[in-house]
């Protein structure tokens, strides 16, 4: 997998959004979303995006569907088709369409197929999702969580993309039904030789599903590798207090990290490493900007934003 050809790359991404506006309306404020990212998926594999909320998973999914543009730095698709899939199929579905066009809305708009052949061709895409041929004329509502987003998946497939955007695709199901739809999605990527773009705040779907794995704090990537290795041995503090952290109803999110230090917002980005103010590491040199390098496992691949943990710098 690590000599896959790539299907699409990210460098030196940055994403800006104006949130206030002189007397003049012109903006003079902004949430600085995604700062500086570099990034590639490979053809045929799952990489997994992982970090807290507000850290830019959304605006990088955002940014893949062509939803938003890069303020700065530069994003190639090399001619790769993508689709989504959401977290919430109630709310990605037109409750006023049956099955089958919404399955092949996405064709319906370029292709002037007969309504005959679009209905072939979703039976046969709802079949490989383990939806049955009466449930073609059936609309949204009918259907469970569950076989909302086998729906929303063959949707997906329907436009033969060659790269799926999984943005939180079981967080809204019961526990009982998520293995069944990941399943799912580890079959289709098989057969289909798709890759997957998997963002999740749920550590445990990303190490059940993902080659490899990203992990994000205030819009920078700030460990990437193989998510055997992460997981293993993760290098950068961040990786690792977000790994130690078990969500628990009013706890903290990172409960490594003492309380009274702030958490710093995108409007002012911090100097030197975002992290710092929360690293139970940090020293003087994480006042400097830090580059992504080899971590200190030998690992190749294995790469961390952290001068403490990494072997040397590439600068
Ligand atoms: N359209 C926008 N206008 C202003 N700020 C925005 C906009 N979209 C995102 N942001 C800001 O950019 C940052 C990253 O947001 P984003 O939604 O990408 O994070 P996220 O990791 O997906 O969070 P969550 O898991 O809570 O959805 C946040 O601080 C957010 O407030």
């Amino acid at each position: 997998m690590s000599n896959a050809p790539t299907a699409l790359s990210l460098d030196d991404v940055h994403v800006r959004f104006p949130v206030a506006a002189d007397w003049r309306g012109r903006p003079n404020r902004y949430a600085h979303a995604l700062n500086g990212v570099t990034l590639n998926v490979r053809k045929g594999e799952t990489l997994g995006i992982v970090g807290e909320s507000g850290c830019g998973k959304t605006t990088l999914a955002n940014l893949l569907m062509g939803l938003v543009k890069p303020t700065r730095g530069c994003f190639d698709r090399g001619g790769a088709s993508l689709q989504i899939v959401f977290q919430d199929p109630q709310s990605s579905l037109d409750p006023r369409l049956p099955v089958w066009k919404l399955i092949m809305e996405p064709v319906m708009v370029n292709r002037r197929s007969g309504s005959r052949a679009l209905r072939a061709q979703a039976a046969v895409l709802a079949q490989q999702v383990g939806l049955r041929p009466e449930h073609l004329d059936r609309y949204p509502h009918e259907f469970s969580g569950g076989q909302r987003q086998r729906i929303a998946i063959a949707r997906a497939l329907s436009a033969e993309p060659d790269v799926i955007v999984l943005d939180e695709p079981t967080s809204a199901l019961d526990i009982s039904v998520q293995a069944q739809i990941l399943n799912l999605l580890q079959e289709l990527r098989a057969e289909r030789l798709l890759s997957y773009v998997l963002i999740s705040h749920n550590v445990s779907v990303v190490r059940h599903m993902c080659d490899r794995v990203a992990v994000m704090y205030l819009g920078q990537i700030v460990e990437i590798g193989a998510a055997l290795d992460v997981f293993a041995a993760p290098a950068h503090p961040y990786t690792r207090l977000l790994l130690e952290s078990v969500p628990r109803i009013g706890a903290p999110f990172l409960e490594g990290v003492p309380q009274d230090t702030e958490l710093p917002g995108n409007r002012h980005l911090p100097q030197g490493c975002f992290f710092r103010s929360r690293c139970p590491l940090a020293t003087a040199g994480c006042e400097l900007p830090q580059a992504m390098a080899e971590a200190g496992d030998s690992v190749v691949g294995h790469k961390c934003r952290c001068h403490v943990r990494c072997k040397k710098e590439e600068r």
